[in-house]
This record gives structure tokens, C-alpha cells and sequence, in this order.
């Protein structure tokens, strides 16, 4: 087998974070330009590693979750179980398990080794740059293109995501055709926090990834209650996950111990449409919720 592309890509000089953070041209010009080398780099890098990679599927996923969302595809009437796991904890943000707790050190230290790899991968330059975050999304360059992990992104959002933010947020329907993802991580003295923002999303999973014994302090995730004029702060647990509309104000206060890292998925419209603010919507017949997209995934990055 060839190492070749797997070689080249590590040898590629990075942009310097400097020219990231001021997102010179050279910088859009070095993800583009090697889009393919690393796409190719990631195949080699996970066949080499093949035998030492843990495995990452839904088996990482709550039971309950698995199960209620996999009697759903078989029967979309069973649904409303799936809406029982969710708990509504600011206004329309609902916080529920989305990964087993004691399976996270799969998909740990399948990311870990990952970064060990030694292939560039694009930071997310959102709002800020999150130093030791990657771009999971095939639209994205420099993104995190190891087909195994690939399979697992889209089992997550197609399987999982996009039924249940329609379950929640009838009006997205059909503006939840396209994909987007990025993983961050906050530590001290690093990368801290993010101030009050919306997501260029229809909906947002943010899913935490912390194990069980990585406690951290501070770092809530904050959510603004329009009615009330405040904000309401809320903590991540080991593999729990909240989903809220992209258009809800929000803001990460700053880490004060330990790390946190999160999954972070979006789903939009083709060509990044969302829907009108305050459209409400009746909920549509279950089986059109339950229906995996036909159209093609089209290009267009928020970021
Ligand atoms: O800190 C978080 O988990 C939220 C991050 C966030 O809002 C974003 O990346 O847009
Ligand atoms: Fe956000």
C-alpha cells in the first residue's frame, strides 16, 4: 500500500494561527488547494491504524435514545417516545442523553488519535479560533475526512438529528436539507469562551463529549429567555446534548477548571436558507419526518 498522500500531508507547512485569526487569503488558499491530498491522507491514516482504532457507531449512543429513535424509523408513530427523553430547560432548548457516558472514551480516543495523526486539520474560525476544534463537515475544507469518522457524522445527523429537530421545530422542515459540524474545546488560559451570538442554522445539536471523571467548572452555555429579558445558564454533563433553534441568542461564559469539548452540528437549507423567524408551523404527517433527504448535499459553508 502506498503511503504517499498520507507523507505528503504531513509534510504540508500550516498557515500560522496568526494568519488564520486574520483569515489572510493564503490561509482559504492552503485548505482549498490540498483539499483532496488530505481527503486521501485520512483514508491511508485510517487504514494504516485500522487494528488500533476503536470502532465508533451508535453502539456510543444512549440505549434509550437508540432505541426509541429506532422504533421511530420503523414506525413513525411510535415518535412521541423520543420526544419523552427530551427536557425543555430554557424556552424552546431542550436538553437530553445523547451518548453513554461510559462509551466515550471510544470516540475519544478515536478524536485523540486523530489529532495525533499528524494531518492538518481546519480549526473552526466561527466566531472566534478554536485552537484544538475540527471541521467535520465534507463541505469544509481541512476537515476531519477519515471515512470511519465520516460514516459516524452522518449516522448523527441524518439518523439522529434531523427527525428529532423536525419533531421539535416543525417549521425547519425542508429547511434541513444540508450539514454542517465542528468540534470545539475550552480550557483555561486557551480558548475560554464565546460571546452572545446565533448560529447561521436552522437548528443546533450541541452534544458534550466530556468523560465522566473530566469535570470542568464554569463554561455554561447560556441561553437568552426573551420574555423574561435574561439569560438562563446550563451546564454539560458527560454525553448529554441540547437542540435549539440557530436564531436563539447564546454565549459560552468562560471556563474556570478542567476542559470541555463538544460536537457541534448544524443543519440548513440549500445554499444556507433558514426559515422565517416566527413561522409557526403545524406538526406534518410522522412519516414525512422519518424520511432520509434525497437531494444532493450542495457546498455552501457558513464558515
Ligand atoms: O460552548 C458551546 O458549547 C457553544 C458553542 C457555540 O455556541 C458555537 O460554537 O456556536
Ligand atoms: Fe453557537
Amino acid at each position: 500500500m502506498s503511503t504517499n498522500q498520507l507523507h505528503q500531508a504531513r509534510h504540508l507547512t500550516l498557515p500560522s494561527r496568526e494568519a488564520m485569526l486574520h483569515r489572510v487569503p493564503s490561509v482559504q488558499q492552503f485548505w482549498t488547494h490540498n483539499y483532496h491530498l488530505l481527503r486521501e491522507a485520512w483514508k491511508e491514516w485510517e487504514e494504516s491504524q485500522n487494528a488500533s482504532l476503536s470502532p465508533i457507531g451508535s453502539a456510543l449512543l444512549d440505549s434509550r435514545l437508540r432505541e426509541a429513535v429506532a422504533h421511530a424509523w420503523e414506525d413513525p408513530s411510535k415518535e412521541s417516545a423520543v420526544l419523552e427523553l427530551m427536557h425543555e430547560v430554557a424556552p424552546d432548548v431542550f436538553e437530553f442523553q445523547f451518548f453513554e457516558p461510559q462509551r466515550l472514551a471510544d470516540l475519544r480516543t478515536y478524536l485523540e488519535q486523530a489529532w495525533d495523526a499528524q494531518i492538518p486539520l481546519r480549526p473552526p474560525y466561527g466566531i472566534v479560533l478554536n485552537r484544538r476544534g475540527a471541521m467535520l463537515d465534507s463541505r469544509s475544507e481541512g476537515y476531519l475526512a477519515a471515512p470511519g469518522f465520516q460514516a459516524f457524522y452522518r449516522e448523527l445527523l441524518n439518523t439522529y438529528m434531523r427527525p428529532i429537530a423536525r419533531l421539535l421545530f416543525p417549521e425547519i422542515m425542508g429547511y434541513d436539507t444540508q450539514t454542517f459540524g465542528f468540534s470545539i474545546h475550552y480550557k483555561p488560559n486557551t480558548d475560554t469562551s464565546i460571546r452572545p451570538h446565533t448560529d447561521a442554522s436552522a437548528v443546533t445539536l450541541n452534544i458534550n463529549i466530556n468523560l465522566p471523571n473530566e469535570p470542568f467548572t464554569g463554561s455554561t452555555v447560556d441561553f437568552y429567555n426573551p420574555s423574561a429579558g435574561k439569560m438562563i445558564p446550563l451546564a454539560f454533563t458527560s454525553g448529554s446534548a441540547m437542540i435549539h433553534r440557530g436564531n436563539v441568542v447564546h454565549a459560552a461564559q468562560p471556563i474556570t477548571s478542567g476542559e470541555r469539548t463538544n460536537l457541534v452540528l448544524w443543519l440548513y437549507g440549500d445554499n444556507g436558507r433558514m426559515p422565517i423567524q416566527g413561522t409557526q408551523r403545524d406538526l406534518v404527517d410522522a412519516k414525512l419526518r422519518w424520511r432520509m433527504p434525497t437531494g444532493q448535499l450542495d457546498n455552501f459553508a457558513p464558515f
